[in-house]
């Protein structure tokens, strides 16, 4: 607006390489270059204006969102953008839509549960949109228990066909997103039936649109469930209800990896687990948790650069007032945030090691690493989108006033953001299958069975049951092994202690479901411990750059000892650390706040995002918030006419009246 960098004298303190940063935050020099040049593309490409969203009503905000969709695809297309380009394009324009359920769920549960053959016939055509799909688990019954689905899939043998039957009102398909206008097809989750036999939950193609002119075909009634949360926000996305009158498909459309149907009607099972129709769900959930990280930074860098801006008390002989980022209960508040977004970003690259591990597994029939990819996928997933979810609303808050405002960006952030703590699987019921899966490791370390993966501290059970931290001064807090040992014997001595309060019922499922409140907390705590030693491993790998892995150290340790704080009743409930260490460990965190202040601002740099991405005003680059919130003001559609419409009819009428009152 003025040209001037109203943050410079902040970049100036900067004490590390922030281009180096950036690289390490986007993954790889590579990742770096393609996010980079896609995001400024999208940035630059008025077809991509988002700031006039939450003025919009419903149908013309969804009409505008198949306008961005469809103009996306083109330049895709024109531009020969690779698969990973054009989901950074996707990513960048920002916007929920129908091809997120598409690429996102549709295309991977095909490529997942299909067959060779299925994926022949379907993903050319997936790929090219020459159908669009969406992925239809969810019932208005039943959401969280999939086993719980009423949705029918009858063999018919006469005809060599499945019959899709909603026998309910609760069996009608609800909340999958691109159903409600858009979707062509649906990968549509049903019990199979033969013979008269329920052979449980299964996945199939179901065409649900006419190619032609897009009417729903026979037997499919099919609309949107209305409006969501928040103005604009997640409106821009069709979440439907789909309901079936015994629609006929052929046999060859149940996707058949995991288990078929005959020509004569006959079930068989291959040798690959029933869980793998859970599959599209473990990929998801592995990509939610990247996904808390930007959404996380996103907000952080909002936060930073306008709390580096904002002033209020503290102003010596006529100069200045403080920034408000210099209080040390705003740092205390956004620094474990900054930290967080890190910490998720870290695990979120192990996590898609781990992923792509175990799928490469499950091509070779091993399935061995399963469960523990459905443990970390789920927990992840809820920890760090329940975090985020927080985190927003933190940052919206370390904004003040302003951070209400729409033009802030935050409370659209909020509102698309807070759903993650639903979908794929609440993140409550995510946490009580973790716990299961410790409960088993629990169960089995008796066994000569050694834990492995991310259970494999649990080895060292009796050591870590009865250790006490050695931790002496503040600076005894910034050893990875004093974090490490205070976090892994939390988290074993939790798991222990509700494996040993189940021992006390007779009937186990009975006291899973009265312990669950304590169960839900020992998953937390072994989520936690995932993401600090993943963040540990992280600061072993060679980190170039000027300063950067010390600013990425005293990031782990105040993510590690944030967590030790707010957890604290955990750590001296379990005998873990003393009230003294845990006192310790505050006055090492107050310290490492001082460290990264003069970085904050930088160290937000280094996520690289446009203006436009930030969608904020209170976040923008250069700084120069007031002038920019004056000038956005005054383009509120209500600022249109000075006198407001309705002046006549509501406000004079009044004002005349209360003269006649108060002459009278
Ligand atoms: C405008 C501004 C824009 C800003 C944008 C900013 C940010 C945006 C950020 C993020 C957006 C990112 C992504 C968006 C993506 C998606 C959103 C849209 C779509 C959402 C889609 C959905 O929600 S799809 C529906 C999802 N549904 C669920 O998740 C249901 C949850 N329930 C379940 O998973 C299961 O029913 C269950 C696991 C809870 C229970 O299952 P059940 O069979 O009853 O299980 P048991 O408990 O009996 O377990 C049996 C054994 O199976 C094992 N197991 C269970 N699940 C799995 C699995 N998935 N994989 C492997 N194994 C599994 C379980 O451990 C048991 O094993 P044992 O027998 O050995 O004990
Ligand atoms: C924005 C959005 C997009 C979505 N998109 C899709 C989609 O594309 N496709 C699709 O199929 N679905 C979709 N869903 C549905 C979503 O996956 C479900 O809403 C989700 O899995 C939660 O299930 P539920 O709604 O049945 O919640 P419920 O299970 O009914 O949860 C209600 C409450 O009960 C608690 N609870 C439930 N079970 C237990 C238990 N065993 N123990 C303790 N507490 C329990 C929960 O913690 C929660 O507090 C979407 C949902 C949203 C909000």
């Amino acid at each position: 607006m003025d040209g001037i960098d109203h943050l410079a004298d902040e970049r100036n303190k900067a004490q590390f390489d922030v281009d180096a940063m950036k690289i390490v935050w986007a993954g790889s020099r590579h990742a770096f270059e393609v996010s980079d040049r896609i995001s400024k593309l999208v940035a630059a490409d008025p077809g991509f204006r988002k700031d006039n969203r939450p003025m919009l009503g419903r149908n013309e905000l969804f009409k505008n969102t198949l306008r961005k969709a469809a103009y996306a695809w083109k330049r895709i297309i024109e531009l020969h953008l690779s698969e990973e380009e054009a989901a950074k394009l996707r990513f960048y324009v920002d916007e929920p839509a129908y091809t997120d359920l598409h690429w996102g769920m549709f295309v991977p549960a095909i490529k997942g549960q299909g067959t060779e053959e299925q994926q022949q016939k379907w993903l050319p055509l997936a790929y090219k949109m020459q159908i669009i799909g969406c992925y239809g688990q969810t019932e208005l019954g039943h959401g969280s228990n999939v086993q719980g689905l009423e949705t029918t899939a009858t063999f018919d043998p006469q005809t060599d066909e499945f019959v899709i039957h909603s026998p309910t009102l609760t069996s009608s398909k609800w909340w999958p997103g691109g159903l409600g206008k858009v979707s062509t097809h649906g990968v549509i989750y049903a019990r199979l039936i033969t013979d008269g036999r329920d052979h449980g939950v299964h996945g199939f193609i179901v065409q649900l649109r006419s190619l032609e002119d897009h009417s729903p075909l026979p037997g499919i009634t099919v609309g949107d469930i209305g409006m969501k949360f928040g103005n604009g926000a997640y409106n821009t996305m069709d979440n439907g209800v789909l309901r079936f009158d015994h629609v006929r498909i052929p046999r060859d459309q149940m996707l058949m990896r995991v288990s078929q149907v005959t020509r004569e009607g006959k079930y068989m099972q291959s040798d690959v687990p029933r869980q793998l129709v859970y599959g599209t769900m473990v990929y998801v959930r592995q990509t939610i948790v990247a996904d808390a990280s930007c959404a996380l930074s996103r907000a952080v860098c909002i936060a930073t650069r306008y709390s580096a801006v904002r002033r209020q008390f503290g102003s010596q002989d006529g100069g200045p007032e403080s920034q408000v980022i210099d209080y040390k209960t705003q740092q205390n508040r956004l620094f474990p945030l900054l930290a967080s977004a890190y910490a998720f970003r870290f695990v979120g690259e192990w996590l898609k090691w781990l992923y792509t591990d175990v799928t490469q597994r499950l091509q070779t029939n091993d399935f061995s690493t399963l469960p523990e990819a459905h443990a970390c996928t789920a927990g992840l997933k809820s920890v760090t989108t329940t975090a985020t979810a927080d985190g927003i609303e933190e940052c919206r808050k370390l904004c003040g006033g302003h951070g209400y405002l729409c033009t802030s960006g935050l409370p659209e952030l909020f509102a698309v953001y807070v759903p993650a703590c639903t979908y794929e699987g609440d993140n409550i019921v995510l946490l009580l299958q973790v716990a299961r899966f410790l409960m088993k490791t629990v169960s089995q370390l008796g066994s000569g069975k050694k834990p492995v993966g991310t259970t494999s501290y649990m080895g060292q059970i009796e050591h870590l049951m009865q250790c006490r931290s050695n931790v002496q001064r503040a600076e005894d807090w910034l050893k990875p092994s004093a974090i490490l040992e205070a976090f892994e014997s939390r988290a074993a001595r939790m798991s222990v202690a509700c494996a040993q309060n189940l021992t006390k019922f007779t009937n186990p499922e009975e006291g899973f479901a009265e312990l669950s409140a304590d169960l839900v907390e020992a998953a937390v705590a072994h989520c936690q411990l995932i993401i600090v030693s993943k963040f540990i491993e992280k600061l072993l790998q060679d980190i170039p750059g000027k300063g950067v892995r010390e600013q990425l150290e005293a990031l782990c340790n105040i993510y590690a000892l944030f967590l030790l704080h707010k957890h604290q009743g955990d750590f001296l409930s379990t005998g873990c650390i003393t009230a003294k260490q845990a006192s310790l460990a505050n006055d090492q965190l107050r310290s490492l706040y001082s460290q990264v202040r003069p970085n904050a601002i930088a160290l937000v740099d280094a996520f690289n995002y446009t203006d436009h991405f930030l969608g904020s005003i209170l976040g923008c680059y250069d700084g120069n918030v007031y002038p920019k919130l004056y000038e956005a003001a005054w383009k509120d559609p209500l600022n249109d006419s000075v006198v407001p419409e309705g002046y006549h009819e509501y406000i004079r009428p009044l004002l005349k009246q209360n003269l006649r009152t108060a002459r009278l």
